[in-house]
């Protein structure tokens, strides 16, 4: 008896090739409607799969090779005497290669505009059952799901090669792209009835690359991508010029981006350790960038740069002058490219910074669980700031304030911001209290905390922040408001002349 092979794709590509070494490895070829056609176009003689279901193909191909004799071919235990009786008394051959791709759901749901019908149609349901039976049974069926795997499989098949072994890796794979299928729909469908917290998170990313090591060398790590992200992201970044990214590099690259992007004007955002060092907002970006620069000449050292607008001839000159590990913009022009690829250690990265409208999960990973919240896309204008002091903040306060609580929001808590001039002087991050945070921001501002204003991520427990801005010179503070002891911090403010405002909206960051 021939051995048989199922051909089943949705990508048709390669597949010919790969049924004409079927065909000559002595194999009988079975197809279903639109495979047959390419395989038969192609003069391989395969024959249809109504041939062993005895069964047309019906309901727009609903149901092809749901059937019996298909799924007992391919889940049949070989070595089984009961089971291979079983398949003689119900004329039944067994099935030993499997190749299927599935209805492109994904691809259909990256497209604009599409149907909830187009959507529901594109749920392949016989592809996945075969491939599963198929999977289940490795060890009597080869299951191909992979079009990048039939040359491989083909010679080890042609070779003898092709052992148990191979057939589980075939087989874990097929889980695997099962598995990424189904997430894609279970998600598609939780968006549609607005689940946003469903009794199970199936989740599915696919590989960009398997990076060098992890945060540190002693562990191993990869970076996957969410293949239905729509606004900016690294993994579709190109990389111009300079070695692989590490994992710090990723991290600490999107805190950059996800700090420039906050800002319409020419900005440029300097990050060490996934906390900016300094931010500036200009008229040009290479003013931007100067005054990113100027913010903390010293830890900008080795940090990774981003910037919202094009990188130009001036600025590319500003860059090279510094040790950089990462600069990341829009674009860069050609003579900032030649400028800047002459420096071998630097990394140069165009993102397109795309708004992101969807509604994205963050996920932070607990001892035997991970919590799940919506990203911090929370933002603050003007007209919704209320002022607490009796004094209100200047025209020039209220937009340091507001360039100050952008900031703050991207640094690790507790943060504090000292800001002048739509420029960082001063950034306290990532302390255990929050007057800590406020020392560290007003040393490093030095004679700048004179005129400056001050963001705090979360409200004032009690008034010894307030107390220390008034004794650096602080002049306006901007913060979320809501302690108890709101009064205490107020009416230091107020002794003073100085302008509080509440957000009502708090940024922890941890
Ligand atoms: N319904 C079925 O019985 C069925 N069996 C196989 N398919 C899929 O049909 C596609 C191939 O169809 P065609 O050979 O007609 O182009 C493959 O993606 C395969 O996964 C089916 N389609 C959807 O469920």
């Amino acid at each position: 008896m021939k051995k048989r092979a199922l051909i089943s794709v949705s990508d048709k590509q390669n597949v010919v090739e790969l049924a004409k070494g079927l065909v000559e490895l002595d194999y009988e070829v079975v197809s279903t409607g639109g495979t047959l056609r390419v395989l038969q176009e192609a003069g391989i003689p395969a024959v249809a799969i109504d041939t062993v279901t005895g069964f047309p193909e019906i309901l727009d191909g609903r149901v092809k090779t749901l059937h019996p004799n298909v799924h007992a071919g391919l889940l049949a235990k070989r070595d089984n005497v009961a089971h291979r009786h079983q398949l003689e008394e119900n004329n039944i051959y067994p099935i030993d290669i499997v190749v299927v791709n599935l209805y492109p759901f994904k691809e259909t749901l990256q497209k604009q505009g599409v149907s909830q019908d187009e959507m529901i149609e594109n749920i392949d349901i016989g592809g996945p059952t075969m491939l599963r039976a198929a999977a289940k049974n490795y060890q009597d069926v080869t299951v191909i799901v992979e079009p990048s795997d039939y040359q491989n499989v083909l010679q080890q098949l042609q070779s003898g090669e092709l052992n148990e072994n191979n057939r589980m890796n075939l087989a874990a794979k097929v889980f695997r792209h099962t598995a990424n299928y189904d997430a894609l729909i279970a998600n598609y469908f939780s968006e549609q009835t607005g689940e946003s917290f469903p009794e199970n998170y199936t989740m599915t990313y696919e590989k960009v690359q398997t990076l060098r090591y992890g945060e540190n060398p002693h562990q191993e790590a990869a970076f996957y991508k969410n293949p239905l992200h729509k606004g900016t992201s690294l993994a579709t970044a190109k990389q111009l010029h300079g070695k692989e990214l590490s994992y710090n590099n990723i991290q600490d690259a999107n805190a950059a981006i996800e700090i420039v992007s906050e800002f319409i004007e020419p900005a440029a955002v300097a990050i060490k350790h996934m906390n900016p060092c300094g931010i500036g907002v200009r008229d040009s970006i290479s003013e931007a960038f100067q005054t990113a620069f100027d913010a903390d000449p010293i830890s900008i050292f080795g940090g990774i740069v981003a910037l919202n607008r094009e990188v130009d001839v001036d600025t590319a000159r500003q860059l090279s002058e510094i040790f950089l590990e990462i600069v990341l913009a829009p674009s860069f022009s050609n003579e900032a490219l030649n400028i800047l690829t002459q420096k071998k250690n630097i990394r140069l990265l165009e993102v397109e910074l795309i708004p992101d409208e969807s509604s994205q999960h963050k996920f932070t990973t607990v001892s035997g669980g991970v919590l799940v919240q919506h990203k911090d896309d929370g933002m603050i204008q003007e007209e919704q700031v209320t002022v607490a002091t009796k004094r209100e903040p200047t025209e020039q306060e209220m937009m340091d304030l507001l360039f100050a609580w952008k900031a703050v929001k991207h640094v690790k808590s507790n943060a504090i911001v000292l800001a002048k001039d739509n420029q960082t002087v001063g950034i306290g991050a990532g302390q255990m209290n929050r007057v800590g945070a406020a020392k560290i921001a007003i040393e490093q501002a030095g004679e700048k905390s004179h005129g400056a204003v001050m963001a705090s991520d979360a409200f004032f427990p009690m008034p010894d922040t307030v107390e220390a801005a008034v004794e650096a010179g602080v002049t306006a503070i901007i913060q979320p408001g809501g302690s108890k002891r709101d009064q205490d911090s107020i009416d230091v403010c107020d002794q003073h002349g100085i302008a509080m405002v509440y957000t009502g909206m708090r940024h922890f960051k941890h």
